[in-house]
């Protein structure tokens, strides 16, 4: 049922999604993350891709839209607040659950207050760094040409990787000679070592993300200012048809609540911002441009997800001076001791185990878990242990009670569902 289900996609988007050994599995991602809905996952490529394609109700018939409008286009809605200048007579967010879906089509974000007043978690710095520093740095990272490589894992057992190349920096002696080994999906890859530009472009980051995080209430779990580090860095290179999947970034080796400053140099792409539930939220798009700064904060990571988007024009408009048609992405993570040390291990098969937070079910939303990574490499063992964090082993001790746990502001769903359940820690 499920091959049948992944081919009517396939079928569908054959002139869209490039054909190779990820799109299966890339297509099993979205059917999961749909619960097995066939029409939803479509809904959600639609909006992802920018095309406009039908499925029919029954498995297997396809129907492509064949109205006039042209089933490629780019279908994204600009917000109308960029038209009004006056700040007082700009929209304002009706209501406060930031999870309702507002448009099918995909709504552009124009200005930092509009980022900041429609995504939770997030805010926009443009210029974050003095300008010639940054194209210093941009044309730095054009030049260096060893170490960036596909990022490669394993989903649901088959072998993927990342279209666009990526590579690891660091300034900690720990993490450059592996005695602090950093994981990301059940893999460590080569960590090279900060050069001067870097050491300077950590502190500068390290200056506003910890200014910026000030100013706002600490969630339970975050780190809090001037604590927060920028000493490793993963640097994402995009080329003109390399982009990045939904995904939330991994909690393991950098706790719950990380903050994640993501800087954005040369060529300008797509952001995409949407809630991890429901499986059909509402779709945002940000175009950071060159030199800008978004900071994921705390909670970020646990309720929204983020792509980069398929670029399918590619308009001489869009090219950068220094980069032409490749964006560099650089992402600080503030990799902790006491997570890289002492995540536990799985019970049943020795594994490492990956740190993740409930969200589908509104019952169970807010409990972290340590989950089995074994499934990376294309085995499944199963293993589940509830994450404590003010215990040193991070799990659950026999009948000790409930866990780590946090539940968003704003969501109502959960605060309802579990109204009768278990009392949440402030
Ligand atoms: O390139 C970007 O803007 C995002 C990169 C990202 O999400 C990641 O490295 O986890
Ligand atoms: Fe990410």
């Amino acid at each position: 049922m499920t091959e049948e289900k992944i081919a009517t996609l396939i079928s569908l988007y054959e002139d869209v999604i490039p054909k190779s050994r990820d799109t299966e599995s890339f297509l099993l991602e979205i059917l999961t993350a749909c619960d097995g809905s066939v029409k939803n996952a479509s809904l959600m490529l639609n909006e992802s891709l920018g095309v406009a394609r039908k499925v029919d109700c029954n498995i297997g018939k396809r129907k492509r839209d064949t109205g006039n409008s042209d089933n490629r286009c780019y279908k994204v809605q600009k917000s109308l607040n960029q038209f009004i200048e006056d700040d007082a007579k700009k929209f304002r967010p009706i209501s406060s659950d930031r999870r309702a879906k507002t448009s099918n089509r995909a709504i552009e974000l124009f200005s930092k207050e509009d980022v900041e007043s429609t995504i939770g978690y997030v805010t926009m710095h443009e210029k974050a760094l003095p300008e010639e520093f940054a194209n210093s740095l941009l044309r730095q990272l054009m030049d260096d040409l060893e170490g960036f490589a596909p990022y490669e894992f394993h989903l649901f057992g088959n072998k993927c990787s990342s279209n666009h190349t990526s590579k690891k920096y660091s300034s900690d002696p720990a993490i450059l000679d592996g005695r602090d080994k950093i994981y990301y999906n059940n893999r460590r890859g080569t960590v090279y070592e900060y050069n001067d530009l870097l050491k300077a472009t950590q502190l500068l980051i390290e200056d506003i993300v910890n200014e910026t995080i000030k100013k706002f209430k600490p969630l339970p779990f975050q780190i809090s200012s001037p604590n927060w580090k920028g000493d490793v860095v993963l640097v994402n290179k995009y080329g003109k048809s390399d982009h990045l999947m939904w995904h939330s970034d991994r909690l393991t080796s950098i706790g719950p609540q990380p903050i994640v400053a993501s800087l954005s140099l040369g060529c300008v792409r797509e952001f995409r911002i949407r809630r991890c539930y429901p499986s059909d939220s509402q779709i945002y798009v940000v175009r950071p441009p060159h030199n800008s700064l978004i900071i994921m904060h705390a909670g970020f990571q646990e309720e929204y997800r983020h792509s980069v988007h398929q670029q399918t024009n590619n308009r001489a408009t869009n090219l950068h001076p220094i980069s032409k048609d490749v964006r560099f992405n650089l992402t600080y993570r503030d990799y902790l001791k006491k997570y890289i040390n002492n995540a536990p291990r799985c019970p049943k098969c020795d594994n490492p185990m990956d740190l993740r937070r409930a969200f589908k079910d509104p019952e169970r939303r807010g409990q972290y878990i340590w989950q089995c990574s074994s499934h990376y490499s294309g085995v499944e063992c199963g293993g589940v242990r509830l994450a404590d964090f003010n215990c040193n082993s991070l799990v659950v001790e026999k009948n000790a009670g409930e866990g780590s746990r946090w539940l968003a502001d704003d969501d109502w769903e959960a605060k309802e569902a579990q109204k009768n359940g278990t009392e949440l820690p402030r």
